[in-house]
């Protein structure tokens, strides 16, 4: 039988660094970046259509900020997909709470997915879905980091103290997919522990999994600083 999977959207960020210096910035200075338009629809809107992409995925829970206005118009008409109020204050906390929230069962897998970045392309996510089902393990989107890789000193201006070999460095995207109660569980343990993590996968790797790493793709960045928007929609 197959497996339920469930994705969840972590958007209850603020975006502060994307803040533009913009007319639109200036009428609307609290809108967070998944709400900006991108080529005319919500950058959220289009992650969420980026997971609805793969018929295995059954829902989409987006987990929004307890006093988020915009949610409800941003996803109108979109099918398989709720949202949740029961954003955090870090993103941890959010996709931890997101997974209370839904109370998963055995062998439910759940994928999440930034809504930072609304260009990944569905064979992508087919790729992580794939190879995840297959080796029934966890696993994420990465790229190979491409560049020679600089460890810096704390100086200013900073110089470069070290050449750091790059061969086995990989940079984290999302998705990222876990069997959800272990993912659940892992995320408690790190709050308890006071561990930081900055994406699930990292909580994995605190109790001792090996997550799979999935070729990602580099369309699929995460929306950051101001100039992201532009090049985002170039891609899109
Ligand atoms: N408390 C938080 C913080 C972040 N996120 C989500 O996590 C994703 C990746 O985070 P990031 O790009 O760092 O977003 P922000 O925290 O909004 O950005 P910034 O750090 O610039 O404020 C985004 O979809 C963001 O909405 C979240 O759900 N809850
Ligand atoms: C989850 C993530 O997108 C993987 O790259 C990233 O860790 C989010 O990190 P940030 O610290 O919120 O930018």
């Amino acid at each position: 039988m197959s497996k339920k999977i469930i994705a969840l959207v972590p958007a209850a960020g603020i975006g502060a660094r994307a803040r533009r210096p913009s007319t639109a910035a200036i009428l609307k200075p609290d809108l967070p970046k998944q709400y900006e338009l991108l080529n005319g629809l919500p950058m959220l809107r289009l992650s969420v259509m980026a997971m609805l992409a793969d018929p295995r995925i059954h829902q989409v829970r987006v987990i929004v900020s307890p006093t988020d206005t915009w949610v409800e118009r941003a996803l109108a008409g979109l099918e398989r997909v709720i949202w949740r109020p029961v954003g955090g204050a870090t993103r941890a906390d959010t996709v931890y709470n997101g997974l209370q929230d839904w109370q998963p069962q055995e062998d439910e897998w759940v994928v999440v997915h930034d809504a930072a970045r609304p260009g990944l392309p569905a064979q992508a996510l087919q790729r992580l879905i794939d190879q995840c089902l297959a080796h029934n393990q966890g696993g994420i989107l990465a790229i190979p980091i491409p560049d020679t890789v600089k460890r810096a000193t704390v100086e200013e201006p900073p110089r470069i103290s070290q050449t750091v070999p790059r061969e086995a460095l990989w940079l984290a995207q999302t998705p990222q997919m876990f069997k959800a109660v272990a993912l659940q569980a892992a995320l408690q343990q790190a709050k308890e522990q006071g561990f930081v993590v900055t994406d699930e996968a990292s909580a994995m790797e605190q109790q001792g999994y090996q997550p799979l790493l999935v070729q990602g793709d580099p369309r699929n960045f995460k929306v950051t600083w101001p100039h992201d928007f532009q090049l985002l929609e170039k891609w899109l």
